[in-house]
């Protein structure tokens, strides 16, 4: 652990969808053709492949890794004892039910009992099938201890790791990856990784995708730049452990049920690997936003980080878009979220700070879900707070805060035990209750003076 905590020491490998090429040995690396007939240091060359053999090359992913020992050699997988109850990974009248209401979540307890990241993790919300290949779960994770002598693999499907309290130190096949709350990881489809928690008590969110990678959006008119840059997505780089373990235990999640297999061996025994199929991570706070700069309030997919593609041009699986600090300087417009039903589904959670929709209630490690047309926007208080400042709108800066949501085309399913939740708000609603009409056949817009021609900044 005192090794884990030289974080300095970690290098990364930067740029999104690279062809990396790393080796922790000098020469380990094959480097005329993938796999000889003997590797250089007795390594077994072992493909693990992200997508299928034949997709197109501009999306096809995979990456080839050197290791001690293919990972092929452990014993059967069993059923996980004792099972987990709260994972799912389709989405029926058995695990989940539907639920057209505004929802709320406080932020869940993180437990005092030793809790490891498999172990904290449950299911929230989600959509269709990992054997179908196509949708997404929404999980949480509450935790307060590293997985020990265990690695996680997720055979389902993508797993996008938000922590919001604690640092996750995630060992992983291709090397380590420190991700600090402000961060995300993302960890594809079928690496083995473990998780240690540095700081202890750790919460966190997981966005799930099946049968779909992420990619950037496109910036269409924006251009070349802005938003998230390819040069700050960071890939780890190799580093592996040998010899003997008493027992090392490889948890498999396939088809939502949790699988343990026994190996005698660290799964992170990748001594050299090359390819375009690897773990990351990217520093939300690099993240450069746009905006709009006179008035009206932009659509969120201007704040789009990371996007899973449905075959439908223009349609996500999952959006992963963030609310980081910026500059408001629209006139006169309502500079909050707009009022407003979506034919997209979003769930939204809260790494540090205010949201600017929500006065209070929705608080850091909490989380909300506003299904495909259920109206919401800003509460009372920020409705009526906004428009007592309309005739004193400088321009002015969100700052301390970093809110996000994943955003479907596909409609969740709502787990039992998050609709059962002591953590669920069942007062949420009450923060629209009180919105009042404020209508007059007297255009109150008419008889305020606006704040024309005036420089930026000037008070009213
Ligand atoms: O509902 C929300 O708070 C998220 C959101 C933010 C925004 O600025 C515009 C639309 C939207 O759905
Ligand atoms: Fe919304």
């Amino acid at each position: 652990m005192e090794e884990k905590t030289k974080l300095e020491e970690l290098k990364y490998q930067s740029g999104f969808g690279n062809h990396f090429s790393s080796e922790a040995i000098a020469g380990a690396l094959p480097l005329d053709q993938n796999s000889p007939l003997v590797c250089p240091y007795g390594l077994y060359a072992e493909q693990i492949s992200g997508t299928s053999f034949t997709s197109p090359r501009k999306l096809n992913q995979r990456s080839w890794l050197y290791r001690i020992k293919p990972s092929v050699t452990h014993e059967p997988f069993k059923p996980r004892v004792p099972a987990h109850k709260k994972l799912v990974s389709e989405f029926d009248a058995s695990n989940s039910r539907t639920n057209p209401t505004q929802l709320r979540w406080r932020p869940e307890d993180i437990p005092e009992s030793e809790t490891d990241f498999v172990d904290g993790l449950f299911t929230i919300c989600g959509a269709g099938s990992s054997f179908l290949r196509h949708g997404f779960a929404i999980h949480m994770y509450v935790a307060n201890k590293g997985m020990k002598d265990s690695a996680f693999c997720n055979a389902d499907g993508n797993f996008l790791l938000v922590p919001q309290a604690g640092r996750l130190w995630i060992e992983t096949e291709c090397g380590r990856l420190l991700v600090s709350p402000g961060e995300i990881a993302v960890i594809p489809q079928g690496f083995r990784f473990s998780v240690d928690l540095p700081d202890g008590k750790s919460r966190g969110y997981v966005a799930e995708i099946y049968g779909a990678h992420f990619q950037l959006p496109d910036l269409g008119p924006i251009g070349a730049n802005g938003l998230a840059a390819p040069r700050d997505f960071l890939a780890p780089t190799a580093w592996f452990e040998e010899g003997l373990w008493p027992e090392y235990t490889i948890v498999q999640k396939f088809g939502g049920e949790l699988f343990t297999a026994k190996q005698e061996f660290s799964p992170f025994n990748v001594v050299a690997w090359h390819g375009n199929y690897v773990p990351y991570k990217y520093d939300l706070q690099k993240f450069c936003p746009y905006n709009t700069v006179l008035l009206d309030h932009g659509d969120p997919s201007i704040n789009t980080v990371l996007t899973a593609p449905t075959d439908k041009p223009g349609v996500a699986l999952l959006d992963f878009v963030i609310f980081p600090p910026r500059w408001l300087v629209a006139e006169h417009t309502f500079r909050p979220p707009y009022y407003h039903r979506n034919c997209m589904s979003e769930f939204m959670g809260l790494i540090y700070g205010a949201y600017e929709a929500k006065a209070d209630g929705f608080l850091p490690g909490g989380a909300s879900l506003h299904s495909c047309m259920t109206p919401h926007g800003p509460d009372t208080t920020t409705y009526e707070a906004t428009i007592a400042r309309v005739n004193a709108m400088a321009p002015s800066k969100l700052t301390g805060t970093m809110a996000f949501m994943f955003e479907s085309a596909l409609i969740p399913r709502v787990c039992h035990w998050a609709l059962e939740s002591p953590f669920l708000d069942h007062d949420y609603y009450q923060c629209w209750i009180g919105l009042k009409s404020h209508f007059s056949r007297i255009d109150l817009n008419k008889t305020n003076v606006e704040p024309t021609e005036k420089e930026p900044g000037a008070s009213e």
